[in-house]
């Protein structure tokens, strides 16, 4: 992959909070059309990662590109310039309806539905009292219509049932089969691979594996090794 092929660029990124540094040195590309999956134990700076591709946090070194651009950029502008970030947690507004928490987002509500058409009989109710999943399906959908060319996804699965996250993660895959760039941070290792096109993998801030997602699924050991150490 050549440089300007890539639609996020991220080389020798440290990055941390106050003055300590969470990730060292980490270099990472996903192209347009292509899912990446980040995976480490809790703590291993899968989320600094994501924040720092996002603009959220300045990194103390390296450079990031996306979709071309290099300069340091907040999220605000890398919002409005193609990047969608699907934040760990639910992001949607609990207090107001389904309908209203698409209706705020970049892109019309009727593309939107067309991600998630099941959301369509719940758009009355409040966000807050939708099912996780429904909730989950609600800030994917939002995003989507505002038809990003980069995606970063922050644990979507988290306390969801499998069936769900298999819809969510499929939904993702249609998404970069139709040309998104998409980095997906993952605790559920072997569904990540299975769905995504490569992988890497994260301890202690450090990068420490990354291969396409055959050879990683191919070295699962080695994977649970890191998620041990990087435990400790
Ligand atoms: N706002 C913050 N202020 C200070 N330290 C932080 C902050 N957020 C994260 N950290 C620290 O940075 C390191 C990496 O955290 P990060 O959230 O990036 O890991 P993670 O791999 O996403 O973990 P998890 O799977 O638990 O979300 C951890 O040591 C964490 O305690």
């Amino acid at each position: 992959m050549t440089a300007s092929s890539a639609a996020i660029r991220a080389t020798g990124i440290t990055a941390g909070y106050g003055s300590t540094p969470a990730i060292h040195g980490v270099d990472l590309r996903v192209a347009p059309g292509e899912m990446a999956a980040l995976v480490g134990a809790n703590g291993a700076g899968k989320t600094t990662i994501l924040s720092t591709i996002a603009g959220e946090l300045v990194p103390f070194e390296g450079e990031i590109e996306v979709l071309g651009n290099s300069k340091r950029r907040g999220l605000d502008h890398r919002a409005r310039h193609g990047l969608g970030f699907l934040t760990e947690g639910r992001c949607v507004f609990m207090q107001l309806t389904g309908w209203e928490n698409l209706a705020v987002g970049r892109g019309p509500v009727d593309k939107a539905l067309e991600y998630f058409p099941e959301l369509e009989p719940h758009l009355r109710k409040k966000a807050g009292l939708l099912s996780g999943g429904q909730q989950q399906m609600l800030a994917l959908a939002r995003i989507l219509a505002g038809e990003p060319r980069v995606l970063l996804a922050d644990e979507l699965s988290l306390g969801l049932a499998p069936l769900v996250v298999q819809r969510l993660l499929t939904t993702l895959r249609e998404a970069a089969d139709r040309g998104v760039a998409i980095l997906l941070v993952e605790q559920h290792v072997s569904q990540a691979l299975a769905i995504a096109d490569k992988g890497y993998v994260l301890s202690r801030g450090r990068m420490v594996m990354s291969g396409t997602a055959a050879e990683l699924q191919a070295s699962a050991d080695e994977i649970a090794g890191h998620y041990l150490t990087g435990n400790l």
